[in-house]
């Protein structure tokens, strides 16, 4: 077993001759909580559609688990223990919440039994979804239907959903956009008791706070460039990290970034 799940070697990628990820290389320790931040537009999705295979990219290798993957789509991701969950909620709002985490499951299918034995395959997967629940002491909303449910929670079953594969990495893209301090810090909570299973975490995230008490490193991009790869302690201070975010505020206010 390797000490780092997942190694980008000088990732590149560009759209329409814009170039919006520049030779970035970075390691994921195994086990890690690690943090992927930067101003706006620096690139930090365009990395996790390149590491979940939603992009190819124009130049450099994924490697996770010890195994290049950088030419196998984005299913086959998932089997090999990768997980992501979205900077917007895709839940499917009138389905229940157990029934959405099996939408989760489904990502697993692979034998071609799998075909021939639905209800079978259905029952255990509900079985294994209201296990899953429990596990994350969410064992009372499994019937609920999500559309009725706050928006933290519906927030913490996206993260079960994404767990429903059994990844080995967790890639979480904004997990507390439009939360208040009470729900951001329950989220907190629950994605430490997620990492203490043994599953390596890397988050999106704009709330320094978030990502200062939830996470021991973080690497900074800006333009698609790598400019900081370290504690989470000293990034505020360092001074290109500082370059970056102030000069992104000072264009802002000048109407030259949008958000
Ligand atoms: N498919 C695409 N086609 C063209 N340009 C793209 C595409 N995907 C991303 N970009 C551009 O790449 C840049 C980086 O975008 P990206 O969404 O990765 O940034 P980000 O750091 O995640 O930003 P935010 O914090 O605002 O979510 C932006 O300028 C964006 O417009």
């Amino acid at each position: 077993m390797t000490e780092t799940i997942l190694k980008l070697t000088n990732l590149s990628k560009g759209f329409g001759g814009v170039q919006v990820i520049d030779d970035c290389s970075f390691d994921v320790p195994r086990g890690a909580r690690m943090a992927l931040i930067g101003p706006n537009g620096a690139g930090k999705t365009t990395i996790f559609n390149l590491m979940s295979g939603v992009y190819t990219p124009d130049t450099g290798r994924v490697i996770f688990d010890g195994e290049d993957i950088t030419d196998i789509p984005s299913r086959m991701r998932v089997r090999r223990g990768m997980a992501r969950s979205f900077q917007n909620i895709r839940l499917m709002p009138h389905l229940s919440v157990v029934e959405n985490i099996m939408l989760g499951q489904h990502a697993q299918v692979g034998s071609p039994l799998d075909m021939v034995t639905p209800l079978l395959k259905r029952s255990r997967w509900r079985r294994e979804a209201e296990a899953l629940l429990a596990d994350m002491d969410m064992e009372s909303y499994p019937g609920e239907v999500v559309a009725t449910l706050p928006y933290g929670v519906r927030k913490k079953i996206e993260v079960v959903r994404a767990l429903a594969s059994r990844p080995k990495m967790l890639m979480l893209d904004e997990p507390a956009a439009g939360l208040n301090p009470s729900e951001t810090a329950a989220l907190r909570d629950f994605l430490v008791q997620i990492s203490e299973t043994g599953v390596t975490i890397l988050i999106v995230e704009h709330d320094m706070s978030l990502v200062r008490s939830l996470c021991d490193r973080a690497v900074v991009l800006n333009f698609g460039r790598l400019i900081y790869d370290g504690s989470t302690k000293e990034v505020q201070h360092d001074p290109q990290v500082l370059e970056a975010y102030l000069g992104s505020r000072h264009a802002e206010a000048k109407g030259e970034v949008h958000a």
